[in-house]
């Protein structure tokens, strides 16, 4: 595994541009394309046991720092690769690398631990638990981390923890919201708590299946501003599906497009043509 991960390439981020003017230049400069790997593919390949195969021969190289939108059309598999790249759904081929753990098919169950520690997952529904405070749902995300369990139950833990939802409640500006019950907020604010919830486990990794997918236009773009500015602020690697190409172009530095089973292209945004984008998801 070791050897065959060596030869996965490192991405080109020069070289031609393809057809078509550049759309909206990136507000910052791009991440760099040279930082410590965080996730790598070789050959990924997966197929669901009904037969149904999603994708092959997929090669990804993402580096510390970036963001990356994962764009598709419908079934094009996008959830399914952000899923075999974190150990949630095992690939049926090649090679996974993630945080540093190397894994084939699934992680192991200690891999799967590390992962977990290091990685924070915001998705569509967001998972808040309605009868509960949104501290407390913020607070939640801090189980699992090392200590965690004894620490709450040995009644250590709510004062730190409280302290730091307050800190990440802020980040997301819903402060004010603290002693809300989670099923009182709109679906924009229960995003921003999901988001809250993940950056308390302080992670490496940001994790977003259609985060903004359920939202209006507004509210979606403020909560995908929201991603982007902590990810940069934090220096957490962004990985994101979404359907909106303007989200896509706004809010990454770099966008992975599948099609028909293969990325279909992979590059900086700010080199990716309106021409190229409308491909991804006509003809
Ligand atoms: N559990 C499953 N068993 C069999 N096929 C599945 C399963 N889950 C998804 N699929 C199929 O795999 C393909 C990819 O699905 P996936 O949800 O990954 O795509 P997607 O790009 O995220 O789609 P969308 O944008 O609609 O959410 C689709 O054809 C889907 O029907």
């Amino acid at each position: 595994m070791e050897a065959a991960m060596e030869h996965v390439p490192v991405q080109k981020t020069d070289g031609p541009r393809p057809g078509g003017p550049l759309i909206a230049p990136l507000a910052r400069a791009p991440a760099p394309s040279s930082g410590p790997p965080i996730i790598r593919t070789h050959g990924l390949a997966k197929t669901y046991p009904n037969g149904q195969a999603v994708f092959a021969g997929i090669e990804l190289d993402i580096r510390a720092n970036q963001r990356v939108a994962l764009i598709g059309s419908n079934g094009a598999g996008k959830s399914t690769l952000l899923k075999c790249l974190i150990g949630l759904l095992p690939s049926t081929g090649g090679e996974i690398a993630t945080l540093g753990e190397r894994f084939t098919a699934m992680p192991g169950p200690a891999q799967m631990k590390r992962l977990r520690r290091q990685i924070g997952f915001v998705f569509q529904n967001h998972g808040l638990v309605g009868r509960q405070s949104v501290l407390t749902n913020v607070v939640q995300g801090k189980l699992g981390l090392p200590g965690s369990w004894r620490a709450w139950h040995q009644g250590i833990a709510p004062r730190a923890w409280r302290e730091e939802a307050m800190q990440v409640l802020a980040e997301v500006r819903l402060a004010d919201k603290a002693g809300a019950r989670a099923d009182q907020l709109s679906g924009g604010q229960a995003q921003r708590v999901a988001i809250a919830r993940a950056l308390i486990r302080r992670p490496r990794l940001l994790i977003a299946d259609e985060p903004a997918a359920s939202l209006d236009p507004a509210v979606g773009r403020d909560i995908m501003r929201i991603f982007s500015d902590l990810a940069g602020e934090h220096g957490i690697t962004l990985v994101y599906t979404t359907h909106d190409m303007q989200h896509a172009l706004d809010y990454s530095d770099r966008i992975v497009a599948l099609k028909g089973g293969k990325v279909h292209f992979d590059r900086p945004t700010a080199r990716v043509s309106r021409r190229e984008m409308d491909g991804v998801f006509h003809g």
